[in-house]
C-alpha cells in the first residue's frame, strides 16, 4: 500500500493518528487535500458500523485506501451513553465544550466510586474494492469532576488516568498516544501494514 487518506474532520484525532503513522511507508492524504468531499452521516448503532461507514465512503470516492476512526466515550453510570452519540452528546451545533457540560451536569452528585468510563475506538481501514478491516481499542478511567489541563481535544479534560495520576488533556500527545483507545487499535493495524 503507497497510498492511504486518513477520513476524519476532527483536527485532534488527525494529529494523533498522523503521528502514530510516522514511520509508515506510506503517502498520507487527509480530507483537507480532497476539499469537494461530501460529509458522511454517521448512523449506525455500534463503532464498527460508523467507522466502516466513513472509511469505504471515502475510498470509493477518492479511489485510495481510507482509514477512519470511530470513537466514543462509555460512562458506566449513564448505561454507556454518550457512547455512538459523543460528538452530539450536547445536541445540534454541540462542541466540546458544549458537551462536557452536559457530562458534568449529568454527573453532577455522583460520587467518585461510580464515575468509572472507557472510551473506545475503531479504526476501519477500507479499500477502494470495498474490502474492509477493523481494529479496536479501549482505555478505561474516570470521570472528573472539574476540568483538568489544556491539551488533547474532546473529553480529555474530564477523563481521569489512574495509572498516571493525570487527566488525559494533561498528558504529551505521544504519551496519550502509548495508551490511549486510538494509539492501541492503531498499534494493530500498523503491525497488520509491516506484513501485508
Ligand atoms: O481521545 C479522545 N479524547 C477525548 N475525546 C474523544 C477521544 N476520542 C473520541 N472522543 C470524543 C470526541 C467526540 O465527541 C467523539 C468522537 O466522535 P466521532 O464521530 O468518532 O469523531 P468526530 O465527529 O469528532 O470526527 P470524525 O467523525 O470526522 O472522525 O468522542
Ligand atoms: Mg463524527
Amino acid at each position: 500500500m503507497t497510498d492511504l487518506i486518513v477520513a476524519t474532520r476532527n483536527k485532534g484525532k488527525l494529529l494523533e493518528i498522523g503521528k502514530i503513522l510516522e514511520g509508515v511507508h506510506c503517502r498520507i492524504y487527509s480530507l483537507a487535500d480532497f476539499p469537494d468531499l461530501p460529509e458522511i452521516e454517521e448512523d449506525g448503532v455500534t463503532f464498527e458500523q460508523n467507522a466502516i461507514k466513513k472509511a469505504s465512503a471515502i475510498a470509493q470516492l477518492t479511489g485510495l485506501p481510507a482509514l477512519a476512526d470511530d470513537s466514543g466515550l462509555v460512562v458506566d453510570a449513564l448505561g454507556g451513553r454518550p457512547g455512538v452519540f459523543s460528538a452530539r452528546y450536547a445536541g445540534t451545533g454541540a462542541t466540546d465544550e458544549t458537551n462536557n457540560a452536559k457530562l458534568l451536569e449529568e454527573l453532577r452528585g455522583t460520587p467518585p466510586e461510580r464515575r468509572g468510563a472507557a472510551f473506545h475506538c475503531v479504526i476501519a481501514l477500507c479499500l477502494p474494492d470495498g474490502s474492509c478491516t477493523t481494529f479496536s481499542g479501549e482505555l478505561r478511567g474516570s470521570i472528573l469532576e472539574v476540568p483538568q489541563g489544556g491539551g488533547g481535544f474532546g473529553y480529555d479534560p474530564l477523563f481521569f488516568v489512574e495509572e498516571e495520576g493525570s487527566s488525559l488533556a494533561e498528558l504529551p500527545l505521544e504519551r496519550k498516544n502509548r495508551l490511549s483507545h486510538r494509539g492501541k487499535a492503531l498499534e494493530l493495524l500498523k503491525g497488520k501494514l509491516s506484513k501485508a
